[in-house]
């Protein structure tokens, strides 16, 4: 088993070394998780580049072996990816991401920490009952809270909108497609009124899937949208706020046991 190699994120438990990291850093976005091991990392191995689920081993300066990898976009592979992580000795995932706010006080360049999803995605009905809740784990959340306020980086604590895609489902009308259909009009004013922070494609999955197969998960996000005024990502801030989500990221797994 210890020298199998996953078929997706193309390593085994053996090509992980001699102190096995135990917590991940997901990134939607392969060139995340190498700017992460570049930034943050010490001697630094690629584990794997197959399909572009790219993942890093490398040690913290505290000595803590951290993998950067990468989940890819959307909960189908997600799930995939997350399954071979926990099989290869993964106990602990926080997702690093980018997300759209619905909120009109939080804005582009500060980081989203969620608490728990609302959880629309297809992904996950084939892991657990529509009704499981999506809740993220309370310890590595507090300490992505306690990153955030040392690092003096805005943020905010809140229910995150977990949907399967980044268009229709999301309420975007500026897309190739010229029907939005009627039960998607007017569900982000909905998910406003319901207290709900922002939006992305990933982290209601991943919460559920820890909660079945019992792993701990976080989750935050650089926001990289704000939906109460467009459609569109700010490209001029999308650096700060995913800097912002990987520097608390970083500095909370370094605090944690
Ligand atoms: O930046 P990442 O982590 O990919 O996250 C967000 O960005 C992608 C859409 O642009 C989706 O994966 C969404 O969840
Ligand atoms: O608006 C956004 C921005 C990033 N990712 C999303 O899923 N939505």
């Amino acid at each position: 088993m210890a020298d199998k190699r996953f078929y997706h994120i193309g390593f085994g438990q053996n090509d992980l070394g001699s102190s096995p990291p135990t917590i991940a850093l997901l990134s939607g976005d392969p060139e995340r998780s190498h700017l992460i091991a570049q930034t943050y990392l010490q001697d630094v191995r690629v584990l794997s580049e197959n399909r572009g689920l790219n993942s890093y081993v490398g040690y913290l300066p505290n000595g803590r072996s951290i993998l950067s990898a990468t989940s890819g976009m959307g909960a189908p592979s997600l799930s995939i990816v997350v399954n071979e992580l926990v099989q290869v000795g993964i106990r602990q995932i926080i997702r690093i991401g980018t997300c759209g706010s619905i909120q009109p006080y939080i804005q582009v360049g500060s980081v989203v920490i969620s608490s728990a999803a609302l959880c629309r995605q297809g992904a996950a009905y084939d892991i657990a009952p529509v009704e499981y809740p999506a809740a993220a784990d309370p310890f590595l959340t507090v300490a992505l809270v306690k990153a955030a306020r040392e690092l003096k980086i805005e943020h905010y604590i809140g229910i995150t909108a977990s949907v399967d895609t980044f268009y229709e489902g999301q309420e975007r009308t500026d897309s190739a497609n010229p029907n939005l259909m009627r039960s998607l009009h007017g569900i982000t004013e909905e998910y406003r009124r319901l207290n709900i922070l922002n939006y992305e494609m990933e982290c209601g999955t991943l919460f559920k899937m820890a909660g079945v197969y019992k792993f701990a998960a976080a989750a935050i996000c650089g926001v990289v949208a704000g939906r109460t005024i467009g459609e569109n990502i700010i490209l001029e801030q999308r650096n700060i706020a995913v800097k912002n989500a990987i520097a608390t990221a970083v500095n909370a797994v370094a605090e944690i046991e």
